[in-house]
């Protein structure tokens, strides 16, 4: 006669037929080897979703059963858990960690999860269960500054900074970090107006730096890119916390004076050849495009196609 399922087993069947979502349930009860009375105690509270890579993910702020738990309870139902996915053929486990749970986080990692990242309100670890080296992801590799070269052409002048925090006080181009979910232009533009008080709006993007193991990235790399801006406002009104002097300079000075970073004055050597040959020759434009997928929209920046190439189809 057929056992009946127990407690924990009726929510395996559950979960099957929801397909989506895993129970981390005694081993074998969703299939694998072994039989309900082989399980370790507490693996039923674990519960995750399938991702399409063949990894478990379980998200502890959903799953009220967990919140009663002790860290020595949780550690037995997570290995347990593991167990049973293991044999299942898992490939990973991602496990979201609310901050007020981490009493969580030391028990996941003497089974071997490690950190992947944390957001200010919760931490995510991971564990390979794969075969050979982990091919998981990493997270985030950069940090991302904006700077913007506001260039009035009426003038020939453009608006430069001295930093108050740095020890030498040189010449560069108002700038700072851009926030999560911000267009490289807007961040130039935001800055520019929090440093100095000068309304700008975006042209194009001039360049790109990458330096590895930045000082002021927290040992990540350093994404530093220079927009060129045209301002609307001209009346200077700086911040006097970031910022020891701000001025309009000309152009060609700022080219020939040494106090001032080799990137600044490379930058102003650029944008001096574009306004005398024409910006199209220096500007990498931004147009925005759908994606192919998600329906979301994307920017692109390049050098401004012509526009017998922008309807090409092939070699002619
Ligand atoms: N070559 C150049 O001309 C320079 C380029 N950069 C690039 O600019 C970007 C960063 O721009 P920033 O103007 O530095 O950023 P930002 O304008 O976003 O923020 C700077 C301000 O953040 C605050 N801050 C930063 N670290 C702090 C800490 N540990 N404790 C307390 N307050 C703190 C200070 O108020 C500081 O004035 C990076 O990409 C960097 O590589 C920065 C300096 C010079
Ligand atoms: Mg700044």
């Amino acid at each position: 006669m057929p056992q009946l399922p127990s407690g924990d087993c009726w929510r395996v069947v559950l979960a099957r037929a929801r397909r989506a979502v895993l129970f981390a349930g005694p081993r074998g009860a969703s299939g694998g080897p072994g039989s309900v009375r082989d399980a370790p105690s507490g693996a039923g509270e674990l519960r995750g979703e399938l991702d399409r890579f063949g990894g478990v993910s379980v998200r502890l702020a959903r799953l009220d059963a967990v919140h009663r738990l002790d860290p020595a309870a949780f550690q037995r139902a997570l290995q347990a858990a593991v167990q049973k996915w293991r044999s299942e053929g898992r490939v990973a486990v991602w496990l979201h960690i609310p901050i007020l749970q981490s009493r969580f986080i030391a028990p996941a990692a003497s089974l071997g999860f490690c950190f992947h990242h944390a957001e200010s309100d919760s931490s995510t670890l991971t564990l390979w269960l794969g075969e050979g080296p982990s091919r998981l992801p990493g997270y985030a590799t950069h940090q991302v500054g904006v700077a913007g070269a506001v260039f009035d052409e009426n003038t020939r002048k453009i608006l430069v900074v001295q930093d108050r925090n740095k020890l030498k006080n040189m010449w560069k181009f108002p700038g700072g970090l851009s926030e999560p979910g911000e267009d490289i232009g807007d961040t130039a533009v935001r800055e520019v107006f929090e440093e100095t008080g000068i309304k700008s709006e975006f042209r194009s993007l001039l360049s790109i730096r990458q330096q590895h193991t930045h000082p002021g990235a927290f040992g990540k790399s350093d994404m530093y890119i220079i927009c060129r801006l045209k301002p609307y406002s001209f009346t200077i009104n700086f911040c006097q916390r970031e910022c020891l002097r701000c001025e309009w300079v000309d152009l060609s000075d700022l080219v020939k004076t040494e106090n001032t970073t080799p990137i600044t004055s490379r930058i102003a050597r650029l944008l001096l050849y574009g306004y005398r040959e024409g910006f199209d020759k220096i500007d990498l434009t931004m147009e925005e495009l759908p994606a192919v997928y998600t329906g979301l929209f994307y920017k692109i920046y390049h050098k401004e196609l012509p526009d017998s190439y922008k309807t090409m189809t092939g070699m002619d």
